[in-house]
């Protein structure tokens, strides 16, 4: 699947470092054992298969998923590539000839006890999943496992069942709802995307056929107004700004307003993000939130968070802080491109629950990708696509 390879290949760190850890826990203290000799697959043993979610069924009307990554071409390798040399074909044996079988590839296999989970809880800690979900992910893999012989890629697919089944029930496009002007307040520290974000969604929702205003609450940046507008025009939607230092409710008010005019079908609003002073902040959103139910009483309708996965574990007191700050209702994730640091989501998800809208996988319009936890998980843990 194109983007799995896609998202894979921007996970690439994670996922190498993911799958590099899991291929050395295997061979220290792993044997090789031939195919035939080698027994049932550890999964296929007593643990009850982790339920795979049914095909999900199609998202009510009223939900739209942010448009998922372009499938990239097939890249053929051109005339000009170097020729690998062919390798010599194995002639099988006469016994294998007469027998019709093949000779039985060598895999390791290495029994899953305490060390070899000791090791699988440092490879999870290190890929920044967290001490806590670490200790229960290795418990789970060890359930009605321990003992057994697990290969390489068993173990690969069974961590990636595990990450998936903690992801599930955080995978949720951005709901829309019928009222209009829907109102999404997005939060954010400053740098984790907040920007980048407002402008991929309004794209998305604008070539979904909704109309969009954007407000620029970030009042006191002049620069992170311009950089709004830059993206409102990359989306083609209206930014509604104010003069520099103005106070931040009065234009989400005056938004507000225009967004109402205009039948607009959402208003996002971007905040400043500042945490040095979080009484301020603290204050500030409170404000934007009183002065725009005035208008309409069920606003802001979503708080979305931004963060950066590039943070680590750092993303956990960010939203500790923000819902201390705000009512936040959903969180999308950035720069989950080429970073090492993927598994916080892991963390994130299992921590607190809250939905993930959608990641961010670079710094292009369409690089806003809905979240779905079966590739994300076999991204991370390396498993390749059958
Ligand atoms: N690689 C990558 N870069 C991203 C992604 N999302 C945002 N960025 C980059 O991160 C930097 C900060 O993004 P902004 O959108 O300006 O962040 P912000 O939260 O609005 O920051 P302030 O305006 O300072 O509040 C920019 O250079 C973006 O191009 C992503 O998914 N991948």
């Amino acid at each position: 699947m194109a983007f799995l390879s896609k998202l894979k290949d921007r996970l690439f760190k994670s996922s190498s470092r993911l799958e590099e850890g899991l291929d050395a826990i295997v061979e220290d203290g792993g044997e090789e054992i031939s195919e035939t000799q080698s027994e049932a697959p550890a999964e296929a043993s007593e643990k009850t298969e982790t339920p795979q979610a049914p095909p999900s069924p199609e998202p009510p009307a009223a939900e739209v998923a942010p448009a998922a990554i372009e499938p990239e071409p097939r890249v053929e390798p051109t005339a000009a590539a170097p020729k690998v040399p062919e390798k010599p074909v194995e002639k099988p044996s006469l016994l294998g000839r007469l027998t019709g079988r093949q000779p039985a590839k060598p895999v390791i296999k290495r029994t899953l006890d305490d060390d070899m989970l000791e090791q699988l809880e440092e490879l999870l800690i290190a890929s920044d999943m967290g001490v806590d979900t670490a200790l229960r992910v290795t418990a789970n893999i060890a359930e009605g496992r321990f003992g057994k012989k697990v290969s390489t890629e068993e173990i690969k697919q069974i961590l990636s069942d595990e990450v998936a089944r903690i992801m599930e029930t955080v995978a949720k496009p951005l709901p829309l709802y019928p009222q209009t002007p829907q109102v999404v307040l997005v939060v954010g520290v400053n740098g984790s995307g907040k920007t980048t974000t407002i402008g991929k969604l309004a794209s998305q929702f604008k070539d979904a056929g909704k109309s969009v205003v954007i407000a620029a609450g970030d009042t006191f940046r002049a620069a992170a107004v311009e950089q709004l507008q830059v993206w409102g025009d990359r989306a083609g939607v209206p930014v509604l700004t104010a003069p520099e230092g103005s106070d931040p409710a009065s234009l989400a008010f005056d938004a507000m307003t225009k967004a109402q005019e205009m039948g607009a079908d959402l208003l996002m609003i971007d905040t400043a993000g500042r945490l040095q002073n979080r009484q301020d902040l603290m204050e500030e959103l409170a404000k934007i939130v009183r002065v725009i139910r005035k208008k309409d009483e069920t606003a802001p309708h979503n708080t979305l968070l931004v963060l950066d996965a590039t943070t680590g574990q750092n993303a956990l007191s960010q939203v500790e802080t923000f819902q201390k700050l705000a009512d936040v209702s959903g969180l999308v994730m950035t720069k989950l491109d080429g970073t090492a640091k993927g598994g916080v989501l892991v963390a994130l998800a299992d921590k607190f629950g809250l939905p993930i809208h959608a990641i961010g996988v670079g710094e292009k319009i369409d690089d806003l990708a809905p979240f779905d936890p079966h590739d994300f998980a076999q991204a991370l843990t390396g498993v390749e696509k059958t």
